[in-house]
């Protein structure tokens, strides 16, 4: 005779038991719509709810299951709080997050400077300069750039090698750094032996006083340069600009005059400082931007 089937039992002596009964029928929910634990938006609530009701002790207890097939199930249990379990692996993940957030911040730092230097590499030059551009345009502040190239460098590295060729270089770097100490100030190479030197909230006064002060320096440095034709020790010529980026002005015309101001430089003996007549951008009391007088400096 055919009984008619029993629906499902569930039997819990103990609140662990229940838990467990709980936690099974969650998980076969689970399985049953192919859910995993970290896709479950319910498993955190059931885990908070065994955390709060369970608290921080130990419990064990049994659980027995009868299906309609006949199948009787106990299980025996010992649970572990899950905060405890929790905590573990919030410790560990915030371990982790903070190693890969200090490598993420190495590599970015890697891809900005120039590995030889030590000093930002072009790229972040170039980054640089649109953000002060803006913030200088914003400010109505304005810009200084300084290019910077070793005298007869050339030379240098044919008559000592490139390692020291290598090593020149960073001393360079290290007195451009040292010269250009305002926090906004960025030291970068260019390319081979040229640097640049940016520098926000500077005029041409100040980007000139900054370049002497740079000539003055390698002088005190004395890095030996018997060979060279323009002084016994290292020099550099240096193309100074600045402007006011308002109007049609671009960034790159101060990038542009900073190069033949460098030019100017070396054509007139090296181991100075020259910038190009340029227009400047100037605004009047009223606020209002206009083109002014032409600026003759050299
Ligand atoms: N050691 C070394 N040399 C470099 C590096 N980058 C560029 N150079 C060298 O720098 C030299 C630049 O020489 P030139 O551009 O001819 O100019 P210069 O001899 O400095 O002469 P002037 O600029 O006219 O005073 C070349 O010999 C390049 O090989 C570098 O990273 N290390």
């Amino acid at each position: 005779m055919r009984t008619k089937p029993q629906s499902p039992l569930i039997n819990t002596p103990s609140l662990a038991g229940l838990a467990l009964a709980v936690a099974l029928l969650f998980d076969a929910a689970l399985s049953i719509q192919g859910l995993v634990p970290e896709q479950a938006s319910l498993f955190p609530a059931l885990a908070h709810f065994l955390d709060t009701q369970i608290a921080e002790r130990l419990h064990t207890g049994t659980a027995l299951i009868a299906f309609t097939s006949g199948i009787m199930l106990a299980i025996s249990l010992i649970l572990i709080p899950m905060q405890r379990v929790y905590r573990a692996r919030e410790a560990q993940l915030l371990r982790e997050r903070e190693r890969l957030e200090a490598y993420n911040a190495e590599l970015a730092q890697q891809a900005a400077s120039d590995g030889l230097l030590g000093i930002a590499n072009r790229r972040e030059f170039e980054r640089v300069l649109k953000l002060e551009w803006r913030r200088a345009a914003r400010e109505r502040q304005p810009l200084g750039l300084l290019m910077i190239d070793i005298d007869c460098f050339k030379r240098f590295n044919d008559s000592y090698g490139h390692q020291h060729g290598d090593a020149c270089l960073r001393a360079v770097a290290d007195v451009l750094k040292t010269a250009a100490a305002r926090p906004g100030d960025l030291v970068a190479r260019y390319g081979g032996e040229e640097m640049v030197v940016l520098m926000p909230h500077t005029s041409l006064e100040g980007a000139n006083r900054m370049a002497e002060r740079i000539h003055t320096m390698l002088a005190e440095r004395a890095l030996s340069f018997p060979d060279s034709p323009v002084a016994a020790n290292v020099t550099v010529s240096i193309g100074v600009s600045s402007l006011l980026p308002v109007r049609d002005a671009k960034r790159a015309t101060l990038v542009k005059l900073a190069d033949e101001g460098l030019y100017l430089a070396k054509e007139a003996g090296r181991n100075r400082t020259a910038s190009v007549p340029h227009l400047r951008l100037l605004h009047s009391a009223d606020d209002s931007e206009t083109w002014a007088s032409r600026e003759h400096r050299a």
